[in-house]
């Protein structure tokens, strides 16, 4: 189910002019610095913004085209979101959170509520309020209830960037284990080279509106694995060098001895 998308909007100053075709089931990473362009892109994508000149195609099916006033409305496309902050129902409990999109959904594209449960590890959570969770256990719940919406595309906008170090990381896990399970597209929007490094099929870094580079993440300079140095070790700190950028205090790192 290829994701084909042409954006070209006038944001302010900003002349968003992008264009990618993200691979079936895989993900596809949004890259690039704050006010570049990306969630505009995913507006667009979801046709929640109708503005500019636009077309995006999703297996085939044409979603938005512009040019021939070709529009699905957002709720019938088929897309579940996922925000920076959970935007859960507050006065709902987990539970009910998580089946609200099935239910608003009106079709069954076998996601089914126990996996997705057993995926996120969320089954203790199901009877508590919403307010009793924590910024990403309500993170797990967002992704399940946008799961169970039966979708056929993910948009993730930043889903991480809300979260601490340690948290971050554990987040980005329950995603990777999301994509080996659910053959979904995902289209996820982040400024950490990190997550494209774990998650993306398909990198497109875009600055100032325009796409800079597009290719798979190693061909682009995102490695999988980095090599570093211990250069001192002082009581509980290490200090390393020769890792790339986008660590940020509070990450982790997998060290392998040799
Ligand atoms: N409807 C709008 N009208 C005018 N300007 C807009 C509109 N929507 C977005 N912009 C501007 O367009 C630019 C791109 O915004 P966008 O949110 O897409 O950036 P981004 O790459 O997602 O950044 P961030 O990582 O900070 O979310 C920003 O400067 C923003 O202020």
């Amino acid at each position: 189910m290829t994701l084909a998308v042409a954006v070209r909007r006038r944001l302010g100053a900003l002349d968003l002019d992008v264009a990618f075709e993200g691979p079936e089931q895989g993900v596809t990473a949004l890259f690039g610095p704050s006010g570049a362009g990306k969630s505009a892109t995913l507006a667009a994508i979801g046709g929640v913004a109708r503005d500019g000149s636009v077309r995006v195609a999703l297996g085939g099916e044409v979603l938005t085209d512009t040019a021939v006033r070709a529009f699905v409305p957002p709720e019938r496309r088929g897309i579940g979101w996922v925000y920076q902050d959970a935007r859960l129902f507050p006065h709902l409990p987990v539970r009910a959170n998580l089946l609200y999109g099935k239910r608003r959904a009106g079709i069954d594209r076998g996601i089914g509520e126990a996996e997705v449960v057993q995926v996120l590890g969320i089954e203790a959570l199901l009877p508590r309020r919403v307010a009793e969770l924590s910024g990403g256990e309500r993170q797990r719940v967002a992704l399940g209830r946008a799961l169970l919406s039966q979708p056929r595309l993910l948009l993730l906008d930043e889903p991480l960037a809300a979260l601490d170090g340690a948290r971050r990381a554990e987040i980005l896990d329950f995603i990777v284990a999301l994509k080996a399970r659910f053959a979904l597209p995902m289209v996820y929007v982040t400024h950490s080279p990190a997550e494209v490094a774990a998650l993306a099929d398909h990198v497109v870094r875009i600055e100032g509106g325009r796409v800079v580079a597009q290719g798979a993440p190693a061909a682009l300079g995102f490695a999988g694995e980095e090599t570093a140095e211990v250069v001192e070790v002082a009581g509980a700190a290490v200090v390393l060098r020769g890792l790339g950028g986008g660590l940020r205090p509070g990450d982790r790192v997998r060290v392998v001895r040799g």
